[in-house]
């Protein structure tokens, strides 16, 4: 979403309407009056402007007329500290979005933004799985995405644990020419290898023991539609090579059977692991890499997008509050938000999830206080990442440092239990497990652990 112009020549006031967007995670820019407002936006798109009437050079009723002669549809809402019926009626007479008389609350201001701000956008409660983005790291991945799905390429979509992986997939396939037709996910990790191959390519009746009925694999079940091959780097080697055929020659033939079925299926993967390191370690197939890897996308971690960090918060709050039947809505109290705003979520979208959750139990009241915030102690994975020095393997290099200091935490917290310790951190046993070897090759694990 753009962000909010806010037009007011009091310094003061200024600061403390942009507070009160800042506190509901909107973004905004300001102009102190009518002239400056329309030179920023010629220069960005807002979504909504916030102007004051009454101000030096140009003002708000100047600025409302310039709005509508060239930016029809932004609302614009004005502020008057004089306000009288008259001027009221004939600001609204002119298509004035609202009309404030100040002074007035913030939660008055939010109340009159929010419903416009839902309209401009579609109104995002609606759908729950789309994925939420306000950070500009975030807006320019889900345009890339938006454009990807309309072509029937591979995707590769890379990110730490929790980043939205699977949300982006699913948005994917929402805004392909296949949205009609089914989607399909599995998790390579959470499948004993066993069982992998007869799930993903189906099994004909007696093909193995306990094969009491023909089964149609995912494959078949998204004939049409898209297969999202969740972890696919925790799928075993002999299988890797199979799944290139079927990628290749668009077809599979189930266990146990003769029949050879052709398919349309298009395929997204997704991965927390560095897949050329991977490939580098042997434990992926360079070709089947390729294939995959067609477009790669990948979710920063959120805390390089932490204009993502309030706005999610606040989503995940109406998401739970209403599967949970809250009837009204908690706020974040201000502390509150500063507290999310200052953690640095190794564990990403899934961990602020965990902790949203945890606040709506223990909120007395329509406010989500500091107090009812459960947040994990920060292990020490910097706030701000220096991008500007880390890009591609030194990046990659970088996060699988931290992620590696997150597992020996967790651990240490969980006294060396590996199922308590793939739960604190939101991943698998065997994804855990796998992570553990692959630390224990680098020499960075003691050998017993
Ligand atoms: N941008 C977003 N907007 C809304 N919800 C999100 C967003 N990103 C993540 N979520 C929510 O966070 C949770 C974790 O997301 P998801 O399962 O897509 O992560 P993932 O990267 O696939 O995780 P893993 O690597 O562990 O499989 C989900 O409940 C999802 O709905």
């Amino acid at each position: 979403m753009h962000p909010i112009l806010i037009v007011e020549d009091d310094a003061d006031l200024r600061e403390a309407l942009e507070d009160t967007l800042s506190l509901e995670g909107w973004s905004y820019i300001s102009a102190e009056n009518g002239q400056e407002a329309l030179l920023k936006m010629k220069k960005q798109p807002v979504s909504l402007v916030v102007s004051d009437v009454s101000m030096p050079v140009m003002d708000g009723h100047q600025l409302l007329n310039a709005i509508q002669e060239s930016w029809q549809g932004i609302p614009v809402v004005l502020m008057t500290a004089f306000g009288s019926i008259d001027q009221a009626v004939e600001a609204m007479r002119q298509g004035v979005a609202d009309y404030l008389v100040k002074p007035f609350d913030p939660e008055v201001l939010v109340k009159v933004i929010k419903p416009l701000l839902d309209a401009q956008s579609g109104s995002k409660q609606a759908s729950p799985d789309q994925p939420l983005v306000e950070d500009p790291a975030s807006r320019e991945l889900l345009q890339l995405a938006s454009r990807v799905a309309k072509s029937d390429a591979s995707v590769m979509i890379g990110g730490e644990s929790g980043t939205g992986k699977e949300v982006l997939a699913r948005f994917i396939h929402n805004e392909s020419g296949r949205s009609a037709k089914p989607f399909i996910a599995i998790n390579c990790a959470a499948i004993p290898e066993s069982l992998l191959e007869a799930t993903l390519f189906g099994y004909e009746k007696g093909a193995f023991t306990g094969a009491s009925a023909s089964t149609a694999g995912k494959f078949e079940q998204a004939d049409g539609g898209t297969l999202l091959l969740d972890e696919i780097t925790e799928m075993p080697l002999e299988l890797q090579a199979k799944l290139l055929r079927v990628l290749q020659e668009q077809e599979v033939e189930r266990l146990g059977g003769r029949k050879v079925l052709k398919l349309d299926v298009r395929v997204l993967a997704t991965s927390n692991r560095n897949l050329k390191q991977a490939v580098a370690d042997g434990l992926f197939r360079e070709d089947l890499y390729y294939r995959l890897n067609v477009f790669p996308l990948a979710w920063p971690p959120l805390r390089s997008r932490p204009a993502d960090i309030v706005p999610l918060a606040n989503f995940l709050i109406a998401k739970h509050a209403q599967r949970m039947g809250v009837k009204k809505l908690p706020a974040l109290h201000p502390e509150a938000v500063k507290r999310l705003k200052e953690h640095s979520w190794p564990g990403n979208v899934r961990e602020l999830e965990n902790v949203v959750q945890r606040a709506l139990i223990l909120a007395t009241g329509d406010k989500i206080t500091l107090q009812s915030l459960v947040i994990e102690a920060d292990v020490s994975v910097p706030l701000e990442e220096p991008k500007a020095e880390l890009t591609g393997e030194a990046l990659k290099d970088d996060l699988w440092e931290q992620e590696q200091q997150m597992i020996l935490e967790a651990l240490k917290q969980e006294s060396g239990r590996k199922k308590e310790t793939a739960e604190r951190l939101g991943i698998s046993p065997r994804t855990l497990r796998y992570k553990l070897a692959r630390m224990r090759e680098e020499g960075c694990l003691d050998q017993n652990l």
